[in-house]
């Protein structure tokens, strides 16, 4: 479904990258700055469930998270004015990948391999899909998912910015766009 009502300053913002980019915390920071709602669907997942994402791939599995995280966006991508960090997967789903496009901005959050590999440390704890596997095989993990993420309104190289600095950065460039697009008045 498309989503012709809203206009370009009412649309929700996706946030979209491989795991650990960053978008739960710059979609926060970004929300804040643009008085938005903020919306990470990785934790409603969690809230629905009542368990961390890597007991719902335990016990559910991964076809059950998945299934889940499209009826999430689908409901958070037709309403106006969130920002919603979606999970490092989301994209793989091809509706998911369409309604976010024909309904909201999406923003691609992009790291090159040399600077997310420095993070690795703090991201495997909570990330099933990283857990137990080789440098190597999450080398090839972060390169087969970039083909998902070509699909964008607007990308970010985020390497060499802190959180609140791209999260700055990304506002204002949002409202220069949206001045650029307002109507003019007759
Ligand atoms: N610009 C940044 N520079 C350095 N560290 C960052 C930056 N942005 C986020 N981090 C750190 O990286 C880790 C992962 O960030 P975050 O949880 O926001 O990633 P994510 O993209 O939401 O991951 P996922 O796809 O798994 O939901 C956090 O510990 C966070 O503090
Ligand atoms: O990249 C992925 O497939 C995932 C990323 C996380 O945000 C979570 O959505 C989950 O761990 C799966
Ligand atoms: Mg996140």
């Amino acid at each position: 479904m498309r989503n012709f009502g809203l206009s370009i300053r009412e649309k929700s913002i996706v946030c979209i990258g491989f795991m650990g980019v960053g978008k739960t915390t710059v979609g926060k920071l970004l929300a804040q700055k643009l008085y938005r709602n903020f919306v990470d669907i990785d934790a409603e997942i969690e809230k629905e469930f009542a368990m961390p994402i890597p007991q719902i791939f335990e016990h559910y599995g991964e076809q059950v998270f998945r299934a889940k995280e499209k009826e999430l966006i689908e409901k958070y991508s037709q309403q106006p004015l969130n920002i919603i960090s979606v999970g490092g997967g989301a994209f793989l789903q091809k509706e998911i990948q369409d309604i976010c496009m024909n309904n909201c901005i999406v923003l691609f959050l992009d790291i090159s391999w040399e600077s997310w590999k420095d993070r690795i440390h703090i991201l495997t704890d909570n990330r099933p899909l990283l857990k137990g596997r080789s440098l190597e095989d999450i080398k090839s993990l972060f390169l087969e998912r970039q083909n998902s993420y070509s699909l964008n309104h607007s990308k970010f190289q985020i390497d060499n910015f802190k959180a609140e600095e791209a999260a700055d950065y990304l506002a204002d460039a949002l409202k220069l766009s949206w001045e650029i697009h307002a109507p003019q008045p007759k």
